[in-house]
């Protein structure tokens, strides 16, 4: 399996390399060369079957022979042996044919868990029989940074940057990064918004003298292993329910929800994938409206989703153009340059045959916590209401199972949730105790020539 990019002027490579690169050298995100595919039998016989099970037999796929399936096995066990739940990704019924799929039994209590728990393993794995350092530069709204931390912290030859928005993530998202023990891990709040720290990710691998220099690396859904890792909790609930599911998806990077087009392309039948944002809505105007144009984030109740550059649209640019990587080049030019991309016709009528689109306010989430409480004594996460408030919305027919993903723990938004509520949700104990470490973090401007001193810097030999 090769894997190339959506801009078409890098050369194909392995699943291994592009584990290791991140982000293609012609900025472009990379792709499978062919996507693999299952028969509906091999699909089906997934029900019943260890969430390990599943993931071998879609990651097998997808790595080719970058892994031993030993190897590849090996990392699975020990990935998901920190979880909380064995079913890694359990379907709880809310409703008559709807299901909360709770992703967030994790070491970090969010989604990111299952796919960084394994990345984490295989980017070590690669990374020693390659030899040399990685320095891996992570852009965070508040979840992917604690979850990278938790996957890389600690390893050798990797040195950990995380950047998050200064003041625009909850506290346990800030304490769950910056108490973190370990000395490769480097913690930098920047004066900015997520926007702003995705931005100069991809700003510091255009500068391929130093990119190359410290083997800059990405573990953000820029990088293709965290769809494909995500990909495989698509299979496991269609599995389960026997028939194509509607997934209403949270949506900040589209990477989440991309990773539902992923599983399609694979060979899975799903109904529709709902496309849910906060007030923060490119995506829900892209898709409703046909124009792609991004403003600056604002804050809202559910931050992690505080995005106004969902990077992996790229991804289903691509798709929906035919893979016409000319196209692509010349649509995210575009885009850097006006913030505005009008999608042809053609390819927004392609992707509404997948997406749907909704937004919803920080009045419609807490009222969506609140009823949910109401109705089933549970506690859910501002992210996850702005899904179900979308599901609440949709009509799909009885027949049709709508699946909503609940992508992070109450207890890491217990403010948002109090304040719908008047309920504190509780953290897991062994979260509390570790919390109360002292904080390490650096206090930055939104400036790629800063964060490329600070890592010239950590890197320097003393
Ligand atoms: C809790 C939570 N829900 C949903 C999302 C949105 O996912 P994506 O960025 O993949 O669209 C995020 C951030 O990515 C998140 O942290
Ligand atoms: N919501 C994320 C930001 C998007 O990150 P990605 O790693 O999924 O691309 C966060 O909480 O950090």
């Amino acid at each position: 399996m090769r894997y190339i990019s959506t801009r078409g002027q890098s050369p194909a490579i392995s699943f291994a390399d592009m584990l290791l690169a991140g982000l293609a050298p012609d900025g472009g995100l990379y792709l499978p060369e062919t996507w693999p595919s299952f028969t509906p039998a091999e699909i089906a016989a997934f029900k019943g079957k260890p969430y390990t099970d599943v993931a071998e037999a879609v990651l097998g796929k997808l790595i080719g022979d970058s892994f031993t399936p030993e190897e590849l096995r090996a990392d699975i066990a020990a990935a998901y042996a920190s979880f909380d739940f064995p079913a890694i990704a359990p379907l709880s019924e809310i409703g008559r044919g709807r299901y909360l799929m709770e992703l967030y039994h994790g070491p970090t209590l969010a989604f990111k868990d299952v796919a960084l728990q394994i990345l984490g393993r295989l980017f070590a794995r690669a990374l020693k029989a390659r030899g040399g350092r990685a320095t891996v530069l992570a852009a965070t709204s508040g979840d992917t940074g604690s979850a990278a931390i938790a996957a890389l912290g600690g390893l050798e030859n990797i040195e950990v940057i995380v950047l998050h928005p200064k003041g625009r993530v909850s506290e346990v998202q800030r304490r769950q990064m910056t108490t973190a023990p370990f000395a490769n891990v480097h913690n930098i709040a920047i004066e900015g918004t997520f926007d702003d720290g995705q931005a100069i990710v991809k700003a510091l691998f255009a500068e391929t003298d130093f990119a190359e220099a410290v083997n800059l690396t990405a573990v953000n859904s820029i990088n293709f292993a965290r769809i494909a890792a995500q990909a495989v909790y698509y299979f496991t609930a269609a599995a389960e329910l026997g028939v194509a599911p509607v997934f209403v998806v949270p949506t900040g990077n589209f990477g989440d929800v991309f990773a539902g087009e992923a599983a399609m392309r694979m060979g899975l039948a799903v109904e529709k994938l709902v496309v849910a944002t906060n007030s923060n809505d490119i995506m829900a105007r892209a898709l409703n409206e046909g124009v792609y144009a991004s403003g600056k984030a604002s804050p809202t109740l559910s931050p992690s989703m505080d995005i106004q550059v969902a990077s992996n649209f790229e991804r289903a640019l691509f798709e929906a153009s035919g893979r016409d990587s000319a196209f692509v080049r010349d649509a995210m030019a575009r885009f850097v340059k006006d913030s505005r991309l009008e999608l042809p016709p053609a390819v927004l009528a392609d992707l509404r045959t997948r997406y749907e689109a909704k937004r919803t306010d920080d009045a419609a989430t807490l009222a969506t916590i609140a009823r949910f409480e109401r109705e089933t004594g549970r506690l859910i996460d501002p992210h996850t209401a702005v899904a179900l408030a979308a599901a609440y919305d949709a009509n799909f027919g009885e027949k049709v199972p709508v699946v909503v993903l609940s992508t992070a723990h109450p207890a890491k938004f217990p403010d948002a949730v109090n304040h719908a509520t008047n309920r504190i949700p509780e953290l897991p104990p062994r979260l509390t105790a570790a919390l109360q470490g002292e904080e390490k973090c650096h206090v930055m401007r939104a400036e790629k020539a800063l964060v490329r001193g600070f890592i010239e810097a950590i890197l320097r030999p003393s």
